[in-house]
């Protein structure tokens, strides 16, 4: 038994606490134990496989520095295996003041800051940090992305995919939105795709595109939407108060069909309401295996631009409009790969805080974006979303977030009991959804 076990105590979390490793009936104990080694395995292997590739595409000296990565890698599942504590990072990029401070933080009030008994979410984020200053202390790999392969892949098995939602897409918006029924349906559609999509993250599913083509179909999947506040965020969108903002801002979360799904539904509410600015939020560095970096979205309308079908080319074409027109634009903020919790952005990110003050609707993406934005706690499901936000208030916000890791506000009573008698993983197999709209209070 590795020594990490002996930590952990075999408990479930207890309410209201921080979400760790330490507690061996947990998601967050499962991930460190078994998932994050396996990741990191993976990059090794690929790396691995595709150092020919590597060596060409960078310039020779990457020969060496793809032994070094591979060996520090290596070390550092060891460390995560044998629960040693976080070790500082120590490039001079901006952000690693804010974790190593964390980490330190952790040190005083735990004793040691180790991968099973800190908060989860520090340390999952750290060893997204860790992988990529790995790279970055190298001469030549700086800029690699060593899961774009992976999230490449996930976009080509879902060009199918892509051409369905298109045409759908152009049906919708050659007919107008003059009628406002259909508008509202058109809206309610989107967003029920666009929650499903979030079902394949690359961390979780490992890429598998699961029963998505069924794509628009998304009345039949309503029932496992435990919350489904979207009917009040169309009824807001079609108020004046909310209409007289310019932006609407959205939190990415994946690249591949997810992204897909985001584009379809931001050129919806851009063709139905040409009055609103998108402001696309992505990640400075390759994060959570799938998550957008700027490049990702640019080359994935790239992508679309080449396909064999017209429509899909089109779409494209308007989606890059959009962007050159600066109706849409893209914001990289290093905030989004911190350690933290939304309730803490005001004070780390004053400048992403005003950003986001200034739209109309805040919309977050995905699993951790929602882990954020409640705190990383267990909290009782029925907590009230804005008792979970703590203070984080900055617009009104949406969270369009598939059920994959053990976190859950605002159910009504007895549901929670209900989805563990029909499903024990519900928590964690993205199987369920969960759409909250919180106005501004
Ligand atoms: O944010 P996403 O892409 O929806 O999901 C990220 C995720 O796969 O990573 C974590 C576990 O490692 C969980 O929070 C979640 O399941
Ligand atoms: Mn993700």
């Amino acid at each position: 038994m590795c020594e990490c076990t002996d930590m952990s105590m075999d408990l479930k979390t207890p309410r209201n606490v921080y979400l760790s490793a330490f507690y061996k009936r947990s998601f967050a104990y499962h991930t460190v134990k078994n998932r994050m080694p396996v990741i990191l395995t993976q990059i090794i292997d690929t790396l691995s496989r595709t150092k020919l590739d590597v060596v060409k595409e960078f310039d020779q000296n990457s020969a060496e520095d793809l032994k070094k990565v591979i060996s520090e890698l290596s070390k550092f599942k060891y460390e995560i295996q044998t629960n040693k504590p976080l070790t500082k990072l120590q490039s001079d990029a901006p952000d690693i003041k804010i974790y190593n401070d964390y980490i330190d933080k952790q040190a005083t009030e735990e004793g040691e800051t180790t991968y099973f008994n800190t908060i989860w979410l520090l340390v999952e984020c750290y060893m997204y940090r860790r992988i990529k200053e790995v790279f970055s202390l190298t001469d030549s790999l700086g800029s690699f992305d060593y899961f774009r392969s992976l999230k490449q892949e996930q976009f080509n098995k879902c060009r199918a995919a892509t051409v369905i939602l298109s045409k759908h897409l152009k049906g919708v918006t050659d007919r107008g939105f003059s009628d406002e029924k259909f508008t509202q349906e058109m809206v309610l559609t989107y967003l029920k795709a666009n929650l499903w999509g979030n079902k394949c993250d690359l961390s979780v599913t490992l890429g598998k595109v699961n029963d998505v083509l069924n794509v628009l179909n998304v009345t039949e999947m309503d029932r496992f939407i435990l919350v489904d506040d979207s009917q009040k965020f169309y009824d807001n969108l079609s108020s004046t108060e909310f209409s007289t903002a310019v932006y609407i801002d959205v939190v990415l979360d994946n690249a591949g069909y997810e992204l897909i799904t985001d584009l379809i539904l931001m050129s919806s509410l851009s063709a139905a309401y040409p009055g609103f600015k998108v402001r696309f939020h992505v990640k400075v560095m390759p994060w959570f295996i799938s998550d957008v970096t700027e490049t990702d979205f640019h080359w994935t309308l790239q992508e679309m631009s080449q396909m064999n079908d017209e429509i899909t080319r089109a779409f494209a074409k308007k989606c890059k409009e959009f962007v050159s027109s600066g109706q849409w634009s893209i914001i990289a903020h290093p905030f989004w790969t911190y350690p933290y919790e939304y309730k803490f952005m005001k004070e780390l990110a004053p400048d992403l805080y005003s950003i986001l003050s200034d739209s109309a609707c805040v919309i977050f993406k995905g699993d951790l974006n929602y882990r954020k934005l409640f705190g990383e706690k267990n909290w009782d499901p029925t907590t009230p979303p804005l008792e979970a936000l703590q203070g984080f208030q900055p617009s009104r916000l949406l969270t369009l977030r598939t059920i994959k890791a053990d976190i859950v506000v605002g159910l009504q009573p007895g549901v929670a009991e209900r989805c563990e008698k029909e499903d024990s993983k519900w928590m964690e197999n993205g199987d369920y959804g969960v759409i909250h709209f919180i106005p501004k209070s």
